[in-house]
């Protein structure tokens, strides 16, 4: 039988540097020969990124806002990650339910019996929860991630929230990252491009063996 791939998250606040160490950790592991598939939240099919402009564009109610961001994974998991991984590709994903439980219930307000009621019913399955094997958050303070959200692009919805948003985003990153020590590696974003990758191909290495 087709051994199962395995399902690696990124994570962090807007600003943190997340798209940065994706594309080094991506090129990490294809230079070791790992069949990778990169996706992405919300979005990674033609409906999730239909859902994605809405989200990331257009106001709406907090609990609808959850509702689309668990929508379009329950599309993302039953036509990309779940037969990925069973065909024994690896899925390196930009943004899980990690994401949901940070910024819908840490900077919303979205209640936590709300959030786990949504996660089981779209990532609870007869074989098991899934959830990703390793997720990396990359973590810096607030004006740090502000700084460099500013010199670099057009904002979207989220990232022009009150600095409060995300303030409360990253304690609640950090709080599921405490809940979750096996899973959840935090990685102190706030040094050189150089030093970070430094970490994570030691870190890389360790979890691969
Ligand atoms: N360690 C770092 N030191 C200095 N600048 C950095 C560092 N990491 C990222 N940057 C810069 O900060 C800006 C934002 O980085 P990036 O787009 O990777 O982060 P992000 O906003 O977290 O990603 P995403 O758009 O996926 O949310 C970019 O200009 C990037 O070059
Ligand atoms: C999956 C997910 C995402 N979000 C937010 C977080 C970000 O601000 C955007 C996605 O933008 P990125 O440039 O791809 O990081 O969406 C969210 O609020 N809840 C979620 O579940």
């Amino acid at each position: 039988m087709q051994e199962r791939g395995r399902f690696i998250s990124v994570e962090g606040i807007d600003g943190a540097g997340k798209s940065t160490h994706l594309a080094w950790l991506a090129q990490f592991l294809i230079a070791r020969s790992i069949c990778l598939r990169q996706t992405r939240e919300p979005g990674g099919t033609v409906l999730g990124e239909k859902l994605r402009e809405l989200l990331l564009n257009d106001a709406m109610h907090l609990e609808t806002e959850a509702l689309l961001m668990f929508a379009a994974r329950n599309e993302h998991l039953q036509q990309v990650i779940l037969p990925s991984l069973a065909q024994g590709e690896w899925v390196l994903c930009d943004r899980f339910s990690d994401a949901t439980y940070a910024y819908q219930c840490g900077g919303r307000g979205l209640s936590i019996e709300k959030f786990t009621q949504l996660e089981q019913w779209v990532q609870g399955r007869s074989e098991g929860f899934i959830e990703p094997d390793l997720t990396l958050i990359f973590d810096v303070p607030l004006d740090v991630s502000q700084a460099r959200m500013a010199n670099s692009r057009v904002l979207d919805r989220f990232e022009r929230e009150q600095a409060q948003f995300h303030a409360n985003v990253r304690a609640a990153y950090l709080a599921r990252a405490a809940q979750n020590p096996q899973r959840i590696k935090v990685i102190d974003a706030n040094r050189s491009i150089e030093a970070i990758q430094q970490e994570l191909a030691q870190l890389m290495t360790e979890w691969l063996s």
